[in-house]
């Protein structure tokens, strides 16, 4: 695992190929990633209820890049502190505390895993420098007594933390709804009953060299929604726009939101699941916590039929969304492009 790699040297096995490393100098520092305050009132004027300029903006940022910050959330920010703080402290606990949660079986409710990249034929899997730690967060009652022990504030906090942000994914699933000119409940009856919710810390530790490593490769999510909190002040992840790298700088007391491939799916391509990465860095620990909104593996995925018509025919077909995790578990270690195999050809 990273945390257990001197400092002082690489590993070959976390050294990409020269095509795949993250060519740090060519990420761009102009173009950012909209940033959306969600108080309604600051944009009420004149009896002109302010959620309408949300739900453009939202929906703007929901077509031009999958990707956006929001503040003025509503999550308490001591909340947020306080679970990173748990988050960060679980991976610093000792290896042999965190090895009773390490496997590889991805069926686990609770599981601590390291991401790699498939190398060519014949060589060794690259490594990705990072640990990662996953577990369910709906429905609650039925994950908090399988959640760690230590730290001994974990399960308290983070059981009122995945209220908040069930709250929250909620509020934006009805803003995305709004936005595509749909009732604002749809997108989450779409994505239906016992929605498959979990949430992922990733570790991404100071690194020798990140010109030759990536904490995350690039990948579009899988699921519907993500909301992900990371540490303050270190950047690492970074989102294509205009097929260029940009980086997603924290913004104090925000979430940064990003749409996953059921959405672009069910909006018929309208909105987009876009890929990002995480770079490392050398001088600073950065952790950050994602959590996932997305379909039960019996779902029907489908796009919306409302959003369908002469002008806009199907863009994909309908699946099951096992099927869609079996073809997104097919290209694991690979840059993934699940989403294209549910398209429909003659578009
Ligand atoms: O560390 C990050 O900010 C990226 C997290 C992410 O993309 C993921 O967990 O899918
Ligand atoms: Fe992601």
């Amino acid at each position: 695992m990273a945390s257990d790699t001197s400092l002082a040297s690489l590993s070959p096995t976390y050294i990409l190929p020269e095509d795949m490393r993250p060519q740090l100098s060519k990420v761009s520092t102009l173009k950012s990633i909209p940033i959306i305050d969600l108080n309604e009132d600051l944009y009420s004027q004149n009896g002109d209820h302010g959620l309408s300029r949300i739900v453009h903006q939202v929906s703007q940022a929901c077509e031009e890049y999958g990707f956006f910050q929001i503040i003025n959330h509503g999550v308490p920010e001591e909340l947020c502190q306080k679970m990173l703080t748990a988050i960060t402290d679980f991976f610093n606990l000792p290896s042999e505390e965190k090895a009773q949660y390490f496997s590889t079986d991805r069926t686990k409710q609770v599981r601590l895993f390291n991401y790699h990249l498939k190398a060519s034929e014949g060589q060794e899997n690259i490594k990705m420098w990072s640990e990662a730690f996953s577990h369910n967060w709906h429905p609650l009652e039925n994950c908090t007594n399988l959640l760690p022990k230590n730290p001994p504030q974990y399960r308290e906090v983070f059981d009122e933390y995945a209220k908040e942000m069930g709250r929250l994914t909620n509020r934006l699933l009805s803003l995305m709804s709004l936005g595509l000119g749909l009732e604002k409940d749809c997108l989450v009856k779409k994505i239906g009953d016992n929605p498959r919710l979990r949430a992922q810390g990733n570790y991404y530790p100071p690194c020798p060299d990140p010109e030759l490593t990536l904490g995350l490769s690039v990948h579009t999510d899988l699921n519907a929604l993500t909301a992900v909190l990371q540490s303050e002040g270190v950047t690492g992840l970074q989102v294509i726009t205009d097929g260029k790298w940009v980086s997603v700088d924290p913004v104090p007391n925000a979430f940064v939101v990003n749409l996953g491939d059921q959405i672009q799916v069910l909006s018929n391509g309208r909105y987009k699941s876009v890929h990002h990465r995480a770079v490392t860095n050398k001088e600073k620990l950065r952790v950050s916590l994602a959590m996932f909104y997305g379909p039960n593996p019996d779902t029907w995925m489908g796009p919306i039929e409302e959003l369908i018509d002469e002008e806009h025919p199907p863009v994909y077909r309908r699946y099951r969304h096992s099927e869609f995790l079996e073809e997104f578990f097919r290209q694991e270690g690979t840059r993934r492009m699940v989403k294209d195999a549910f398209q429909l050809r003659n578009n």
